[in-house]
Order: C-alpha cells, then structure tokens, then sequence
C-alpha cells in the first residue's frame, strides 16, 4: 500500500525577510523571531529544538529538547552526558540545531560546538527543576535499554523514599551543552517555494558574513 500524502501543500505568505531589514548580528534576529512567535499564544513550546549529532558509529542522528537559555554567546539545553548524544558529543563536538516555527513559516538552521556549561550552572538549573523531574534525571539512565515500565517506575519508588524531605542533588552526569554558533541560518517561507535564506557565517568574535541562499 502506497500512502500519499502530495495534497498537503500550504502557501507560506506571512512574512518576508530582506537584507535592508535585518540586523548585522543573528543573535538578535533570533531573539527578534523567538519574542514574535511568542506573542502568538497558540504556539505552544516554541522552545523545543532539534539537535543533531554526528554518533560514534559516524551516522548522524537528531532529537527534540528544550531550548532553556540563550545568550549572545550560544544556545543551553539540558540532558544526560552518559546518553548517546552525550557520548556523541564528547566524541564529537560539532552539532546542529533546527527550530521549526509552522506558525510565522520559519526555520532557523545553526552549526556549532557544544560545550557542557559550568556545575554551577547546571545545579542551578537542575534545582528549578520540579522535584518529580529531578528524581526522574536519577532514575533514567537516558537510552539504555530496559527491560520494562515497571523497573523505572520502580526506581522511581525507591528514590522517592530515598530523598523524602531531603533535597535532591543533582547528578554529575545531568547538566547543560551550550552550543555556540559558527553559522546562522533563517528561512522565512515564501510563495512559489521562493522561501528567503538568509545565512550568518562568523567571520570573527563580533562581525558576520550575510549571504542570501537559492531556495
Ligand atoms: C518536546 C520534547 C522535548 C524534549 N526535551 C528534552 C530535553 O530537553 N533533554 C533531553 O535530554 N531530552 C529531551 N527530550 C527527549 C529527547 O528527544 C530524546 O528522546 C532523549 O534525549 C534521548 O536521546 P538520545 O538517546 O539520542 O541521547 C525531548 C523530547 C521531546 C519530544
Ligand atoms: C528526558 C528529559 N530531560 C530533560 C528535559 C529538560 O527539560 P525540563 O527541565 O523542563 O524537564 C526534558 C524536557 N522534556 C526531557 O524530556
């Protein structure tokens, strides 16, 4: 069976994105497009963000987290170093993140390396954290295989009672990779599939190259 699915074909029409009206540094282009998706409340977790690694097995290999902090030094999300994109990253440090924002038609591309950022960081973030989340970061030793529901869920238990009326440490392989950038890419969709492309490539520690992409 052959399932086709060549009838969706949206127009994208919303907005434009030219030279003359964009500034010279892509960090604020981005923080530009992220406040204007926000204001549009049905989008919800306009934060989420793909992230792509290269493995050890050399295949490149990309997954959904949460963008929780950016700067105009680079993007901090947070997740289990002993996971395989940890182990990847280690390896590896070269990365790529993709945001997708349906709503405004917009995708923006970014290259970079991933650093883990400082413990104090991480601890800090990991006691904002809900109490449930930060038990769950003990529990899950993120992309092994297990063998059921119930053996997390006994974990779970366990450290539950564990840490009753304690305060929960973070554990040293959960923290934050900020990934700073080399290159910037913004798309805005367009008719006829004549989408803009507007690529950022550092060409040192403050000034950008612009270059305008073929669709
Ligand atoms: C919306 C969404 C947000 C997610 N956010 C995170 C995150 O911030 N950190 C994280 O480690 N995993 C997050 N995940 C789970 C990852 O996609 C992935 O399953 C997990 O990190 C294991 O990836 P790995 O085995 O490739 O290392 C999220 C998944 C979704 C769908
Ligand atoms: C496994 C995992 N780890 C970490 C996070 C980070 O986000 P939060 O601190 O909001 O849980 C998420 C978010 N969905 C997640 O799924």
């Amino acid at each position: 069976m052959k399932n086709r699915l060549h009838d969706y074909r949206k127009l994208y029409e919303k907005h434009q994105l030219l030279e003359e009206e964009i500034p010279t540094d892509p960090f604020e282009l981005f923080h530009y497009w992220i406040k204007e998706t926000e204001t549009n409340k049905e989008v919800e977790e306009i934060n989420t963000m793909t992230v792509s690694t290269v493995g050890l097995d050399g295949f490149p290999r990309s997954r959904v987290v949460l963008l929780k902090e950016y700067d105009r030094e680079g993007f901090v999300f947070y997740t289990n170093y002993l996971s395989e994109k940890g182990k990847s990253i280690e390896n590896n440090p070269k990365v790529s993140l993709t945001f997708f924002w349906p709503a405004s038609e917009r995708q923006v591309l970014i290259k970079g390396i991933a650093r883990k950022v400082s413990d104090a960081e991480s601890d800090e973030y990991f006691q904002s954290r809900p109490r449930g989340s930060q038990l769950g970061a003990w529990a899950s030793n993120q992309s092994s295989v297990i063998p059921s529901r119930e053996f997390l869920q006994k974990k779970l238990d366990l450290l539950e009672k564990e840490y009753e009326n304690k305060p929960i440490p973070r554990p040293s392989h959960w923290g934050g990779y900020k990934v700073i950038p080399s290159e910037f890419e913004f798309w805005q969709g367009r008719p006829n599939r004549l989408h803009d492309r507007i690529s950022y490539s550092r060409e040192n520690e403050l000034e950008w190259k612009i270059d305008r992409l073929a669709p």
